[in-house]
């Protein structure tokens, strides 16, 4: 018998991510010729595979957890009165079901189309401090998807307002990073990544059957690096983090600008957690933007549990008991032995713009 917390929690987590990472990777060679893609209320994009993704992994929770909530970036609104576009969510669901009959117990089985909008609007908790509370993000970096670069299949399982664990699965995640020169087509992609509260971080081929966590690699932050050797994880889109501050922040640590690798999504969390770098900057664009829930709860555990530290750009941890918005700005993740003087240098460069 396993000892390990959550552990039937971690294994439906991680096979609900594999699955829908299935889904989303087969939705990105079919996404080269722009369709599929609809814009949201506020202006931001959303795909099939958004939406399939979400509905297969809150599906996968139902089924086995039937009174946790989940924070669900989709709902179904555009669906209900888009009949194509809610059939090719639903053939594309079933087309991956068929793939992995293996799961079916525990993962569950659509039954028609009008199931897959009321599934994806479950997702509609609205967080809290209290009980048991799944933060999902389908597809986090969905303009990433869409260029065919890096986008991450997120899930988080919250307990009180507590991260408890966090699954990540990086479906065009390269094995190395930076990617060597004339390597790009050849090079293996695709990590699955858990952290356990307590229990640490792990990392696994996300493309292989799933693994027990104890029998995959624990994973580690580097702890030991200067400011002029670390690498330093950003954003691609310059909407969502400020590109240029970050610049400054670098410049005041000395920290080398060819240092930094942009990356949409949680990858970002992902690589710092395996040792590739060491500081993931994002400083807000706008005074009234909220980050999200689920943009976070899963990078932030992964993070903690392989030596690191997430923040807000004060140096405050972040609560994720607040509802579906976290109350702080921006985020800094660092290594331990860093992060204490990123904080003072993003103070320093915000305090001069005063
Ligand atoms: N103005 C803004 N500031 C910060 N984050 C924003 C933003 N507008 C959108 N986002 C979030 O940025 C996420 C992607 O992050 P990144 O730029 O690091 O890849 C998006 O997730 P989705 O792609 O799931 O919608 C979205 O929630
Ligand atoms: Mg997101
Ligand atoms: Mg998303
Ligand atoms: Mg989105």
């Amino acid at each position: 018998m396993s000892t390990i917390p959550y552990s039937k929690e971690l294994e439906i987590a991680q096979l609900a991510v594999k699955r829908a990472s299935i889904l989303t990777k087969q939705v990105s060679d079919s996404l080269k010729n722009g369709t599929n893609t609809v814009t949201k209320d506020d202006k931001s994009p959303v795909t099939i595979g958004d939406f399939g993704a979400q509905a297969v992994i809150i599906k996968a929770i139902k089924e086995a957890f039937p009174n946790d909530e989940v924070v669900g970036e989709e709902d179904s609104d555009v669906l209900r009165q888009d009949d194509t576009l809610r059939r090719k969510i639903f053939e594309l669901v079933k087309d991956v079901e068929s793939q992995d009959t293996q799961h079916a117990p525990q993962l569950g089985s659509f039954k028609d189309e009008a199931e897959i909008c009321d599934v994806i609007d479950m997702g509609n908790s609205e967080g809290g401090n209290k009980g048991r509370i799944w933060a999902l993000d389908p597809i986090d970096g969905t303009k990433g998807f869409i260029r065919g670069d890096q986008f991450a299949v997120c899930l988080a399982l919250i307990v009180d307002g507590k991260v408890k664990l966090g699954v990540i699965g990086c479906p065009n995640l390269p094995e190395v990073l930076p990617i060597p020169q004339g390597q790009d087509s050849i090079i293996a992609r695709g990590g699955l990544f858990s952290a356990i509260e307590g229990v640490g971080s792990y990392f696994q081929d996300l493309w292989a059957p799933l693994k027990l966590l104890l029998e995959t690699e624990r994973i580690f932050m580097k702890n030991d690096l200067e400011f002029k050797d670390v690498k330093v994880c950003e954003g691609v889109e310059k909407g969502h983090s400020s590109h240029d501050t970050q610049s400054q922040i670098k410049l005041k640590l000395s920290i080398p600008l060819d240092s930094t690798i942009n990356l949409d999504s949680q990858a970002k969390y992902c690589t710092l957690s395996k040792g590739v770098a060491e500081i993931y900057l994002r400083l807000p664009v706008s005074d009234t933007y909220r980050e999200k829930i689920w943009d976070h709860a899963s990078g932030q555990v992964l993070i903690t549990e392989s030596g690191g530290i997430v923040s807000d750009i004060y140096g405050n941890p972040l609560d994720f008991g607040k509802g579906r918005t976290l109350a702080s700005k921006g985020i800094i993740a660092a290594s331990k032995n860093l992060h204490s003087d990123v904080i003072k240098a993003v103070g320093a460069v915000l305090g001069e713009r005063d």
